[in-house]
């Protein structure tokens, strides 16, 4: 499977944010998608959800056989301000999220034991989302996608908010998951992108483009991404 980005273009009146950004995005790796404040990142991420149409250019989502699989259910999309209603409780959510979704979920689990895998205690699990945290709140919207399994995961700046054991439990997560999605997300962190990714892609003057791997090993690494990164001429008064 495989997620093909083909010259999108997106501009906001005169401004152009993705200048023909293509990327092709494999089964199997995750990906930590690195730009500067304003570079695109979630334009993008909104391009590939269809939470925003891009002015040209494609996104497919093919499969073994080359067809586009591409439908409602295919991208999993983790805000990074998480939007959950706030009058549930975290239980009451999570039944209400696989009931809307029955028809599209396999190997359910129990309510309870999707509460385990994400750690969150017995106590909280019936106290309304308002009084969660905000690490509690991005945890709900991790679960999501482990009851309904989208292809494509994407996570727009997703473990920032974590102290250092929960961001430790969702990296194991995400590698423990990874074999069947593609799993694209956007973070200043470079160490969480190194640490994390299979493959970095960078943004930068409005197109996509993949970190070569040895570059990722060179110990200079941190210093020739920085030098990527300020070449970008479109951010560059923003940040
Ligand atoms: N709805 C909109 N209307 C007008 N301009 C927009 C809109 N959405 C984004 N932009 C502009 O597009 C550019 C890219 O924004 P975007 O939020 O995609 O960047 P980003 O890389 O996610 O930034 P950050 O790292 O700061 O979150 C910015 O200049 C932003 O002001």
């Amino acid at each position: 499977m495989e997620l093909i980005l083909k010259d999108i273009e997106k501009s906001f009146g005169d401004k152009q944010v993705l200048k023909k950004a293509s990327f092709t995005f494999e089964k199997g790796r995750i990906y930590g998608l690195l730009g500067r404040n304003g570079s695109g990142k979630t334009t993008l991420f909104n391009c590939i959800s269809e939470d925003d149409k891009q002015d040209s250019g494609t996104v497919e989502l093919v499969d073994e056989t080359g067809n586009d699989i591409m439908n409602y259910s295919s991208i999993g999309y983790a805000f990074a301000q998480p939007v959950l209603p706030e009058f549930l409780t975290g239980y009451e959510f999570l039944k209400f999220y696989i009931d809307v979704n029955k028809d599209n979920i396999q190997n359910l689990l129990s309510i309870d034991e999707y509460f385990d895998i994400i750690k969150i205690e017995k106590e909280d699990r019936y106290r309304l989302i308002k009084d969660y945290s905000f690490g509690m709140k991005n945890k709900i919207q991790m679960v999501c996608f482990l009851i309904t399994k989208p292809p494509v995961i994407l996570l727009d700046e997703p473990l920032t908010s974590f102290d250092v054991v929960v961001a430790y439990e969702i990296k194991q997560l995400l590698k423990k998951i990874k074999s069947d999605h593609i799993l694209i997300f956007s973070t200043h962190i470079l160490e969480l992108a190194t640490d994390l990714c299979d493959d970095i892609v960078v943004l930068n003057n409005g197109q996509l483009e993949l970190v070569d791997e040895e570059l990722l090993k060179s110990p200079d690494f941190e210093e020739k991404i920085m030098d990527i990164l300020k070449e970008d001429s479109d951010v560059s008064s923003v940040s």
